[in-house]
């Protein structure tokens, strides 16, 4: 059997608080990153939104250009000097079209863009005295899944926080693009959080017999938008090998072939799926930008 993880690989889940400096955002993630390959991670993931705060309000202010804008550009650089791939989180982008969409652009050790993903699912919900957001009052949603094939690693899929609870896109990326791991940058809140965060996780990982890393904000009870925190590692099996909690930090994990590879020999799922019977779960992705 093939594992979808061709070695063993170091992971970082950067958790920090973006602020509304855009430069003091970006210097903060410079940090992070650097401080992670030190630490010798090889796959290092941004939170959801770090370039600008999370709101509604503030997506068309902090809104640039993909891939060329400045964040893209520093992205690339910061990959290039670190010499790692970098899953860029997500920010607000400004398309040619004056459209706006929460983005991720993932990054090659060569500064290489290997992947554009918007936000297929957008965060439109409303608990009543809880939690309401509609994203969709400013942002579209994108309209592909996306994988991203990192050299003498395999494929990764990659989502964008509520696109975690669509497993649709999970699935199309296990099953056709036999990624190894689902990688969402994502922005719980403390009603969600508690309820979901850990469980959706779990899920796509028993969904797929994969790795599934999410990577938070921290929270800052003085922004208008109380981030959950709690970055993690998932494993195949469902077990979180490594979490957070609510304050700025870095999260490591080792993903390890093996572990994928004895998941899928003792529960086999990934090979007695009966298409026979469910003909219809398919999904667009993208592999390449
Ligand atoms: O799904 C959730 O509960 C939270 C989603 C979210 O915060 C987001 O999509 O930014």
């Amino acid at each position: 059997m093939t594992s979808p993880l061709l070695q063993k690989v170091k992971v970082a889940l950067v958790q920090f608080a973006a602020g509304a400096d855009k430069a003091a955002n970006l210097k903060k993630a410079e940090t992070h990153i650097l401080k992670a390959a030190a630490e010798g991670a090889k796959i290092v993931v941004l939170p959801e939104c770090f370039n600008s705060p999370y709101a509604v309000t503030a997506f068309p202010e902090y809104a640039e250009p993909v891939p060329g804008g400045a964040t893209g550009e520093f992205l690339k650089k910061i990959a290039i000097e670190s010499k790692v791939f970098l899953v860029g989180g997500s920010i607000p982008e400004r398309a040619a079209d004056g459209k706006l969409y929460n983005t991720n652009m993932t990054f090659s050790p060569k500064g290489e863009l290997l992947a554009v993903h918007r936000k297929v699912h957008l965060f439109d919900i409303d608990i009543p005295g809880k939690m309401t957001f509609h994203e969709s009052s400013v942002l579209t949603g994108g309209d592909h899944g996306t994988v991203a094939q990192l050299d003498g690693f395999g494929n990764i899929g990659i989502g964008i926080c509520y696109d975690v609870r669509f497993p649709e896109l999970a699935m199309a990326a296990a099953r056709k693009h036999n990624v190894f791991a689902m990688v969402y940058p994502g922005a719980f809140n403390l009603t969600t959080g508690p309820m979901h965060w850990n469980l959706l996780a779990q899920a796509r990982s028993v969904d797929n017999e994969i790795y599934t890393l999410m990577c938070a904000p921290a929270r800052d009870m003085s922004a208008g938008y109380h981030a959950y925190g709690h970055s993690l590692v998932c494993d195949p099996l469902g077990k979180i090998v490594s979490e957070t909690d609510e304050k700025e930090s870095i999260v490591y994990a080792e993903l390890d072939p093996e572990v994928i590879d004895s998941a899928r020999a003792g529960i086999p799922v990934t090979t007695q799926r009966r298409f026979d019977v469910y003909k219809d779960v398919e999904a667009y992705v993208k592999t390449s930008v």
